[in-house]
């Protein structure tokens, strides 16, 4: 019996021949992140059981995103802590406040390798499987072992494929797919499975497109959200580590043709219609022209799920087209990193938005989690382009936030309510 893409990762990491759903490996890592909020705890952790050499200076990736510049003394101290650490270990891929989202930075800079098992210290890590690893988020105690050791060890999970066929209308993203299968599926609907997106439409999908794919696994319970490594793929990793000078030698791997799934869903999107996840569950998916016409305070457009250049640019054509942004609605924009938010200033775009009165944040997880910038209030009412609308996830319990496509959210922005784009 062949395996699927995972298995075979899965195999290698652990150097078994084969292996299957159930089984327990250990396997090596080839990357490790930890970040300002998870680093300390995993620091600690190895301080405590006295542990003072990490495995690998080289393959630990160490970053700041979620509270940049720190904003709270609580945090300051944090980043002391962790910027100690980085010397004392002599870490060599260290992000300071200015690079932007580990999610984004991490393969900007080259550090995601095909065929390997990556482990972050945060939920969305699963958005690597963009580029064909194996990639799952893992507590701090955990990362602490990976720190001491380069191992993990891992139950293989069963893969459900996701056979996304058809092609996308004007006005539908990537998003609008992912939470189009969250809704199926559920919340829960693919826990501790490796959900694998392939077929035509993700084929055809840019890199950060299938991102936001890969990105939003978790939110339906998956530990990754694996895509098969392409032509694209490759490129962009070679053209990264080259970039960065952080080039190591990876072999992309395929699923075998005769790979056993636990269930294939055939989805299909010519007829996918814009969307919005609605409050407090992701898994809470209404096409927008059913709840169109509520009014909202304001609109987050940013996060390891949207906040790449092709979300900024669908967004402010959006604006643009429309002459600006309703009176009473206030924007946040955060780009997701550094190179984002360069590439967005030469275009002009970050210029635009700020002429039609958005406010431009500095790359980092900013409104996503309800802790930087943005905090909605008692009452409020957001629409966001992240991946989460937990009861108070971006400020108040008793606020309230739709997630939506970049290009929804903007629409939602000129027109100060929940509208489907297509209806501007
Ligand atoms: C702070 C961190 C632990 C958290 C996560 O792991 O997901 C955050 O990134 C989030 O999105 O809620
Ligand atoms: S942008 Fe949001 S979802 Fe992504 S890592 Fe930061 S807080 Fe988590």
């Amino acid at each position: 019996m062949g395996m699927t893409l995972s298995e075979k990762i899965l195999a290698k990491a652990s150097g078994n021949k084969t292996v299957s759903p159930g089984d327990i490996v250990m396997a090596k890592i080839e990357t490790a992140m930890a970040h300002d909020i998870t680093g300390p705890l995993t620091v600690n952790t190895l301080k405590n059981e006295g542990i003072d050499k990490v495995w690998d200076n080289e393959k630990i990736v160490i970053l700041f995103d979620h509270q940049i510049p720190a904003d709270s003394i609580t945090a300051a101290e944090n980043h002391i802590l962790m910027r100690k650490f980085v010397k004392e270990q002599n870490i060599k891929n260290f992000y300071d406040i200015r690079e932007g989202v580990c999610h984004q930075v991490l393969p900007e800079k080259g550090h995601v390798l095909p065929g390997t098992v990556l482990v972050g210290a945060d939920s969305h890590t699963c958005t690597h499987g963009a580029f064909g690893a194996f990639a799952t988020g893992i507590g701090s105690t955990d990362m602490a072992a990976v720190f001491a050791t380069g191992e993990l060890w891992f139950k293989v999970p069963e893969t459900l494929y996701f056979n996304i066929t058809g092609e996308l209308k004007p006005y539908v993203m990537s998003k609008d797919v992912i939470l189009h299968i969250i809704g199926e599926v559920g919340f829960d609907g693919a826990t501790y499975k490796a959900a694998q997106y392939g077929g035509e439409t993700v084929k055809n999908m840019t890199i950060a497109s299938r991102m936001t794919m890969s990105n939003m696994a978790i939110e339906m319970g998956a530990k990754t959200g694996i895509i098969e490594p392409d032509e694209k793929t490759i490129n962009y990793v070679k053209t990264a580590m080259e970039k960065h000078g952080t080039t190591r030698p990876f072999e992309p791997l395929k699923a075998d043709e005769d790979a056993e799934y636990e269930e294939v869903f055939e989805i299909e999107v010519n007829d996918l219609e814009p969307v919005f996840a609605c409050p407090h569950a992701v898994d809470n998916v209404k096409q927008a022209r059913e709840v169109a016409g509520r009014p909202i305070d304001q609109v987050f457009i940013g996060s390891c799920t949207n906040g790449r250049l092709e979300d900024l640019r669908a967004a402010i054509k959006v604006i643009e087209e429309h002459g600006g942004i309703a009176d009473d609605i206030r924007v946040v924009v955060t780009p997701a990193s550094r190179e984002v938010m360069l590439a967005a200033i030469e275009e002009g775009i970050i210029q635009k938005f700020y002429k039609y009165g958005c406010v431009v944040t500095n790359p980092s997880c900013s409104a996503c989690m309800g802790a930087l910038y943005g905090i909605l209030g008692p009452g409020e009412v957001g629409v966001s382009t992240s991946n989460r609308n937990f009861r108070g996830r971006e400020g108040s319990l008793d606020s309230e936030v739709y997630l939506a496509s970049p290009i929804t959210a903007a629409a939602c922005a000129v027109k100060g309510e929940l509208i489907d784009p297509r209806d501007l």
